[in-house]
């Protein structure tokens, strides 16, 4: 199975280097528009295959499409990240003009495959790759429900003192420091429901800081995270490479599920060999369908600017 990742940087490279270790596909291509730069970052990559034990193909290539071709999932993370002080959806302007011209180049040398959009605002770049390529909806999958899940579990661990891999837990909504949705009423630890161990207070920071998990790591690192996002890629790449039928938080095109229409954004889904092979329905108290419509709402503003900055 071939793979292919557009943008060498921080989080394409961490994607890469995920997949080749653990042998989620047999050929890797990273491509980046910086000369050389993807050629390094796959040979640097292919040069841990002795001593980390793979035997992935890994191929570099500066802005070459048909080394791309025939690739059966293709992810997308190229364009600028935030800095400190900065929103996802101050990236737009930028990242829209990037991920159109890659979308469509992607997939003039792979028609079959899935996409997977990371690049940030990402509900809106899901959104645009999808109007941009007119694929069926089931082939386009934005990742950012798998990190906030997995933020999400990391603070409720540390909150709990538990194994972060004894809770269960979900985000839902938008990928946005305002707009995502823990779903903490859902969560639970071993199947108790982790409100039976923590106080609505605490329960309350856990949320917040899941909220602003990205934000936080970019006031630390000066630009925003790699290795979780890297991760969370490949593990999204894995559910669909190995026909999972996983069920994960992904964006993607809702035409009616959650009372919303003709947007991208956070549901749970199952994901397997088809992309988003269904995406689940779940009831949510009034609060929660609250706060979904207002995030939804938050998300189509943002796709409404795409007119203004593509034309
Ligand atoms: N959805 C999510 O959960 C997450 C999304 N992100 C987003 O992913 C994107 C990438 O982040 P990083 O890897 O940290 O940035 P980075 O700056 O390290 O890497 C981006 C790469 O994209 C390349 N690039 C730019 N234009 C290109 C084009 N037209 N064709 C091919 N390559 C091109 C750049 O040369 C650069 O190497 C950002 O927009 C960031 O906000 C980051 C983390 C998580
Ligand atoms: O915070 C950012 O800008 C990058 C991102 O989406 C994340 O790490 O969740």
């Amino acid at each position: 199975m071939k793979v292919t990742i557009v943008g060498a940087g921080n989080v394409g490279a961490t994607c890469a280097d995920a997949i080749a270790y653990r042998r989620i596909a047999s050929e890797i291509v990273l491509l980046d528009i910086r000369e050389g730069f993807a050629e390094g970052k796959a040979l640097d990559i292919m040069q841990t295959q002795t001593t980390l034990g793979f035997n992935t193909k890994m191929v570099g290539s500066t802005n070459d499409y048909s080394k791309t071709a025939g690739s059966d999932v293709v992810v997308i993370t190229s364009g600028i990240p935030r800095k400190p002080g900065m929103t996802r959806e101050e990236l737009i302007g930028i990242n829209a003009g990037i991920v159109k011209g890659v979308a469509e180049n992607l997939l003039a040398h792979s028609p079959n495959a899935i996409v997977v959009v990371v690049s940030n605002p990402m509900d809106t770049m899901t959104y645009l790759t999808l109007k941009a390529t007119g694929l069926p909806k089931n082939r386009i999958i934005g990742m950012g429900g798998t990190l906030d899940s997995s933020r999400f579990k990391t603070y409720l661990s540390l909150a709990l003192d538990k194994p972060a891999n004894d809770i269960q837990g979900m985000v839902i909504g938008g990928h946005g420091d305002t707009t995502m949705i823990p779903l903490t009423r859902l969560a639970s630890y071993n199947g108790v429901p982790v409100s039976q161990f923590l106080s609505e207070e605490e329960l309350a920071k856990v949320s917040a800081d899941t909220m602003v998990g990205g934000a936080t790591l970019t006031a630390l690192l000066g630009t925003s995270a790699w290795y979780a996002p890297g991760a969370s890629v490949a593990f999204l790449v894995d559910a669909i490479l190995n026909d999972q039928k996983k069920m994960i938080p992904c964006s993607v095109y809702l035409e009616g599920e959650y009372g919303q229409n003709d947007i991208c954004i956070g549901v749970p889904c199952i994901i397997g060999k088809n992309g988003v092979e269904k995406i689940v329905d779940i009831s949510l108290n009034e609060d929660e369908k609250a706060k979904f419509a207002k995030s939804a709402e938050a998300v189509r503003g943002m796709n409404a600017d795409l007119k203004t900055i593509l034309g």
